[in-house]
């Protein structure tokens, strides 16, 4: 079944053209890879697909429906921003969401954060930036919905918190119901870890494919392939 569609979608700042004719369906792809340069578009494809953006031209649609604000019900999107609440504990902040998110599980997050050695009582502003990138993690994971959007995830972290950030992906999404599309250019870092690659570049999908097929097709990795694709 076709989770997520964009149609011909195009999208422009002002006379800036970010994204044109990008088409993509995804259906149950698991762990997808959206992987581009620095300005391919790959912010853009999340911010649409979250329906934080209207493309300029397409059509975006989730499980059938067109993509709208209220979307935000079947999406969760871990922005590059830090969206966290300083003065918040992390047990505060597990709270929170869990009163304000109905499709929040606070059993998951804690278990997840526990597991991670994350200290519940401490407040936002005195964690390390690992940890908080593992708490904002935690707190999106932790969400059922069908969509799970995470922006650079791996941005300006250390290679510790980048393995630990990719084995939460990998253990806690249920990828039989959820997808996740990730963005990055760590590429040999995360093929291990992708089901599915969507390769953009100057505003246009590339190429995308399973990983497994594309091993089989091409006989090489992730690495190679986007050379190929994207130089
Ligand atoms: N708010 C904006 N106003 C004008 N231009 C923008 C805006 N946001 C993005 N752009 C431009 O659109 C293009 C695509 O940007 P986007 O942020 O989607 O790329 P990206 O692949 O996520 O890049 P990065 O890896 O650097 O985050 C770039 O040329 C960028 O400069």
């Amino acid at each position: 079944m076709t989770v997520l569609s964009l149609k011909d979608v195009s999208k422009r700042y002002g006379r800036q053209h970010a994204l044109r004719n990008v088409t993509m369906t995804l259906s149950n792809n698991g762990i997808v890879g959206l992987i581009g340069p620095n300005g391919s578009g790959k912010s853009t494809i999340l911010k649409l697909i979250a329906g934080l953006l209207q493309p300029t031209k397409g059509e975006i649609t989730l499980s059938g429906e067109k993509v709208t604000r209220r979307s935000a019900d079947q999406i969760a999107f871990l922005a590059e921003i830090d969206s966290l609440y300083s003065y918040q504990t992390v047990q505060e902040t597990v709270q929170f969401w869990a009163n304000t998110t109905p499709d929040f599980s606070e059993k998951k997050a804690v278990e997840m954060l526990e597991t991670l050695d994350v200290d519940l009582t401490k407040k936002i502003k005195n964690l390390s930036k690992g940890n908080r990138a593992r708490v904002k993690l935690a707190l999106i994971i932790s969400r059922d919905v069908p969509i799970l959007l995470m922006d650079e995830p791996l941005s300006g972290l250390d290679p510790m918190v980048r393995e630990d950030i990719l084995r939460m992906i990998v253990s806690y999404v249920d990828v039989e119901r959820q997808t996740v599309i990730l963005s990055t250019h760590e590429v040999a870092e995360v093929e291990p870890y992708l089901d599915y690659v969507i390769f953009v570049k100057e505003g246009e999908v590339r190429l995308e494919e399973s990983v497994e097929s594309l091993r089989e097709k091409r006989g090489t990795n992730l690495v190679e392939t986007m050379k190929e694709v994207l130089l």
